[in-house]
């Protein structure tokens, strides 16, 4: 039977060789402009697409999947984190929902190790005096941080990226411990180097370092909410590229100007809009633009996983990230 190809909507330019290869395989629409779908654009392409590829700018909720055509069958995410997609309301109308694991792990991991260097040993702080005031010379008491090694780093989440963090810290001569949503094999904890912790709580208030690198779910959502950012001994430093939503940011920012959290690396923020402006003012905070898995090689393998997920569904298969509600 001749390969009947399947309309795909992307919402969004993606690197040109992804959409080259896309084109040959599938009848693909994009948008003439690199910039998010409106509400009405997104509205239109469900009702057309047999394959939706959106990404975490998209919001797939239950009030724009009510108006998805019954041709939509796949919902195949530009990105592993599909906390912007109704994944529940999705599967009730038989619609299915892939993901890109695997490919943004290392170089996520990498911006979270980024992050720990960078507020330890101060690195932005270095750079603003470099560009505002230039070298000075060498002084014994200027610019002090604290040393990497030794210190106590706690994963919240230890999934793909969070044992990649693990291997990374174990280089730099940090102590990894972590709490997760379960236990992993005593094989892969001896592996790591990795300490569990049943009580996220004990391991808050024990940690020189906190990363973040558990989805936002429903139940994650403020894990990390003002009681438990109190447990932080005040020297502690917290970093985040998961999503902004695992930490209540108010709260956060607030005990930073206290001098209650000694400070913070984040590459995400609540509701995928701008960091809290008062952030932007505090020298102990280094902030990115969700730039955490954004490497060339990173966003081309994003793309190959997309079409390696729709050309299998395709073929009569399963996606093979397919996301089932509960998974993550
Ligand atoms: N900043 C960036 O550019 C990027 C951010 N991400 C974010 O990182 C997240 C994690 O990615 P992966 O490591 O690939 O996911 P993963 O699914 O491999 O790992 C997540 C881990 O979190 C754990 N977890 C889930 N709920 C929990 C809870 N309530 N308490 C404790 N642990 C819990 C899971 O058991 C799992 O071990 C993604 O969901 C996404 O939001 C992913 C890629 C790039
Ligand atoms: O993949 C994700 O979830 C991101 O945040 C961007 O790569």
């Amino acid at each position: 039977m001749p390969y009947r190809r399947l309309t795909v909507v992307v919402t969004r330019r993606l690197p040109e060789v992804v959409e080259a290869r896309m084109a040959e395989l599938f009848d693909i629409q994009t948008g003439p402009e690199d910039r998010p779908m409106s509400r009405e654009e997104l509205v239109a392409a469900v009702k057309t697409a047999e394959v939706l590829v959106p990404n975490l700018r998209d919001e797939i909720d239950q009030s724009l999947l009510a108006q998805a055509g019954p041709q939509l069958k796949l919902i195949a995410n530009y990105g592993a984190g599909v906390d912007h997609i109704d994944v529940a309301t999705a599967r009730q109308r038989g619609i299915l929902v892939s993901n890109t694991p695997d490919v943004v792990t290392e170089d996520t991991a990498d911006m979270s190790i980024a992050l720990i260097l960078a507020l330890l040993r101060r690195i932005p702080e270095g750079l603003a005096r470099m560009q505002t005031e230039g070298w000075e010379g060498w002084s014994p008491n200027a610019l002090q941080g604290a040393r990497v090694a030794g210190k106590q780093l706690g994963i919240l989440g230890m999934g793909r990226i969070g044992q990649a963090l693990a291997r990374r810290a174990n280089a730099f001569g940090m102590q990894v411990h972590y709490h997760n949503r379960r236990r992993l094999r005593e094989e892969t904890e001896a592996d790591l180097k990795a300490r569990y912790w049943d009580s996220l709580d004990q391991m808050v208030a024990r940690m020189d370092v906190i990363s973040v690198n558990c989805p936002h779910t429903p139940s994650t959502f403020h894990l990390l909410n003002a009681r438990r950012l109190k447990l932080m001994k005040p020297e502690a430093v917290i970093v985040n590229t998961s999503r902004g939503e695992v930490i209540d940011e108010n709260a956060l920012t607030r005990m930073l100007r206290a001098g209650e959290v000694a400070g913070a690396g984040l590459d995400v923020f609540g509701g995928r809009r701008d960091a809290n402006p008062r952030l932007r003012e505090m020298s102990n905070v280094v902030l990115l633009p969700h730039m955490g898995s954004a490497t060339r090689e990173g966003r081309i393998e994003m793309g190959e996983k997309v079409i390696i997920n729709i050309k299998t569904f395709a073929d009569g298969h399963r996606p093979p990230d397919q996301v089932v509600p509960g998974m993550l």
